[in-house]
């Protein structure tokens, strides 16, 4: 009985759901959710020992931890928060937990904000943007372009299977930007409208190399080839500091039901036991090189994806265990 896990809190529990389900989606999101989620494990735990409190809450991290694997945000969240928590009793624990959640919650807007105004800096007056997906960073630049007074029109890919650019296209309608929607498979020929591609990031590597939304590399050489620039909006949250020891950034694999219904399914395969030599493929980020990136965008500035190591060093240190896995 004493070596059950202890039951964390249900904000814990539905907030895992709601990432794991997309109702949560997006690194910066789910970063702040997750965060959002450990302050409220902290305020309302019932543990009595400092031990308990400790267990619980990174209990809380390793269930918000194993909802996606992809976006390093969730992780660099989780840290940031667990390696914050100090004190000698419960309420010392507990006031600590939620003021790193808090620091951590202002910083991550501060940072979409500055990265914004540094990003705004390469979009000029008349510029037309191609969007891949719906990213909060990248949109960051386009909103500080529009507060200083410059005309952005934009291409958005509508990004199959979820449609993530429906969301861009209304938050850019929202701010009066003109819109074309267009499938993903129209991107190269819609790229000669374009002056650049602007994308966000999910987790970026030592390498310099780009995870986001699947398509974006296809997209990026597409790029490359027409003369437009890359733009990667990336907030330091993004970058994978596992990656500078050798780790590879896992990818997440989804559901087929977000790519063919059932009965598109047996329209296929037309047998009701299934179909051994059919298979649905379904992966939800993708690489992108650093050779196909011409900046990446953070609240510290604009960085060559070859030199963002520096900035990862910097920033990370040396990696150790994850505060979760001890
Ligand atoms: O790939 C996605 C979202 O994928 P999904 O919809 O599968 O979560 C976004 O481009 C990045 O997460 C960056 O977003 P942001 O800049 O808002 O952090």
């Amino acid at each position: 009985m004493g070596n059950e896990a202890p039951a964390v809190d249900p904000v814990v529990e539905s907030t895992a759901a709601d990432i794991a389900a997309m109702r949560i989606r997006g690194a910066a999101a789910i970063a702040d959710a997750a965060a959002a989620a450990l302050a409220i494990q902290a305020e309302r735990s019932d543990a009595v020992t400092p031990g308990a409190f400790r267990t619980q809450l990174r209990v809380a991290a390793r269930t918000l931890y194993e909802t996606r694997p992809t976006a390093v945000s969730l992780p660099n969240a989780l840290r940031y928060v667990l390696r914050g928590t100090d004190g000698d009793s419960v309420d010392e624990l507990r006031s600590s937990t939620i003021d790193r959640a808090e620091t951590f919650r202002e910083d991550l807007e501060d940072a979409q904000t500055t990265l914004g105004k540094i990003g705004s800096n390469r979009l000029r007056d008349g510029d037309v943007v191609m969007t891949h997906c719906h990213s909060t960073d990248a949109l960051a630049c386009i909103e500080a372009a529009l507060d200083d007074g410059k005309r952005i029109e934009a291409i958005v890919t509508e990004t199959r299977p979820r449609k993530q650019g429906h969301i861009t296209a209304r938050e850019l309608r929202e701010w009066g930007v003109p819109v074309t929607l267009i499938v993903d498979n129209a991107a190269r020929r819609y790229l000669d409208d374009a002056d650049h591609v602007l994308v966000g990031a999910d987790s970026i590597a030592a390498d310099g190399g780009v995870i986001n939304k699947i398509g974006t590399s296809g997209l990026a050489v597409n790029a490359r080839e027409r003369g437009v620039p890359v733009m990667v909006a990336a907030q330091t949250i993004k970058l994978h500091p596992g990656t500078m020891t050798g780790h590879t950034v896992a990818i997440e694999m989804r559901d087929e039901t977000e790519v063919l219904t059932s009965s598109e399914r047996s329209e296929i395969t037309d047998l009701e036991d299934g179909d051994d030599g059919f298979t649905v493929e379904n992966p939800a980020f993708d690489v992108t090189p650093p050779r196909h990136v011409d900046a990446i965008v953070t609240e510290h500035g604009q960085f060559p994806p070859e030199s963002v190591v520096t900035l990862m060093r910097e920033l990370f240190g040396e990696t150790t265990t994850e505060p979760w896995e001890t």
